[in-house]
């Protein structure tokens, strides 16, 4: 590539949005002049929405006269060191508040969780990293210790991945499953790695159509949506839409109101109430509600998922 190619390459990049589905499934790239002018933070108060081809900016919560619209360029649901080095494609160093905050979000999504398995408190290394101490009770961990469950997580990780990626859910499925276990011991239960074993699981038994098991993965995922995004964010509300999805085909009508419930009232923000996607989730909301009171009125016993 020569010196002016490779410029417009960049230029391009930095400027481009990919195009997504609204379930923000990636079709393609787009370069949207106007949206352009939109810098990123990771706690952005609005979100690019598309309808086919056409872009939508949506504002996730009350945006003052003056103050400035941003965006997230990239997946928020990460560390700051994570995000950084995602942002880096865009030559910037991020000053928004979450990056500048103190390091205890940071040692949720990426540490360890506590000897102690009913403590939630987060855990910190010692100067040396051979011990690693719970900052709420006290406890200490073992670094040895610690460091060779990692690498087994890792090991277990890349034979699942290898199973998915040659197709074979059925034993990508028990080694995913087999990794979150030894995760569940490793990690603190608001870790990003564990949030994204559980949406691998989630994926793999959705296409094993097993819906207990997607539900229960589905469920877990949803703490941790609500601690790293802005309360109205897309990602959200997508998952409550997934979750009331299995629970409708399993039958828990209660649970699966509720769920849509709460799908609606964020997806009515992030995508718009007249959107043909949330047209199409408003009528599951309206047959679970009429189902729910057709249970209720005929005294029928309900079915609640656990
Ligand atoms: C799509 S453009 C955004 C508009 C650009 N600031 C402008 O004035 O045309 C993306 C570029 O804006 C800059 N940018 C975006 N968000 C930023 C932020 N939070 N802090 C500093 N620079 C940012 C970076 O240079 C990035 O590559």
């Amino acid at each position: 590539m020569n010196d002016i190619s490779s410029a417009s390459y960049l230029q391009f990049s930095c400027n481009a949005h990919t195009i997504c589905d609204p379930e923000l499934r990636p079709l393609g790239t787009g370069l949207y002049p106007v949206l352009s002018i939109i810098n990123h933070s990771c706690v952005p108060n609005a979100v690019l929405i598309f309808e086919g081809r056409t872009a939508y900016v949506r504002a996730l919560q009350p945006i003052g006269k003056n103050e400035e619209v941003s965006i997230s360029y990239i997946e928020t649901a990460a560390t700051t060191m994570k995000r950084q080095e995602d942002l880096k494609h865009y030559f910037f160093t991020c000053t928004c508040p979450r990056c500048v905050k103190d390091s205890e979000e940071d040692a949720l999504l990426e540490g360890y969780r506590c000897k102690d398995q009913k403590c939630d408190g987060f855990l910190l290394s010692n100067s040396e990293n051979n011990a690693y101490t719970c900052q709420k009770c006290s406890i200490s961990r073992d670094g040895e210790e610690l460091k060779k469950m990692a690498s087994e997580v890792l090991l277990l990780s890349d034979k699942a991945s290898s199973f998915a990626s040659s197709g074979n859910n059925s034993e990508a499925g028990s080694m995913y499953k087999t990794v979150e276990e030894v995760e569940r011991k490793l990690y603190h239960p608001l870790s990003a790695t564990l949030l994204h074993t559980r949406e691998m699981l989630l994926k793999i038994y959705m296409q094993l159509l097993d819906w207990q098991t997607a539900l229960m993965y589905c469920r877990l995922t949803i703490p941790v949506y609500e601690r790293v995004y802005p309360p109205f964010h897309p990602m959200i509300g997508l998952q409550f839409y997934t979750c009331g999805k299995l629970e409708w085909l399993l039958e828990y009508t209660e649970d699966a109101l509720k769920s849509l419930t709460r799908a609606a009232d964020v997806l009515r923000i992030t995508h718009g109430p007249k959107s043909e996607f949330m047209k199409e989730l408003l009528g599951r909301l309206e047959e679970a509600r009429a189902e729910a009171s057709f249970r209720l009125s005929d005294g029928n016993e309900q079915r609640i998922g656990r």
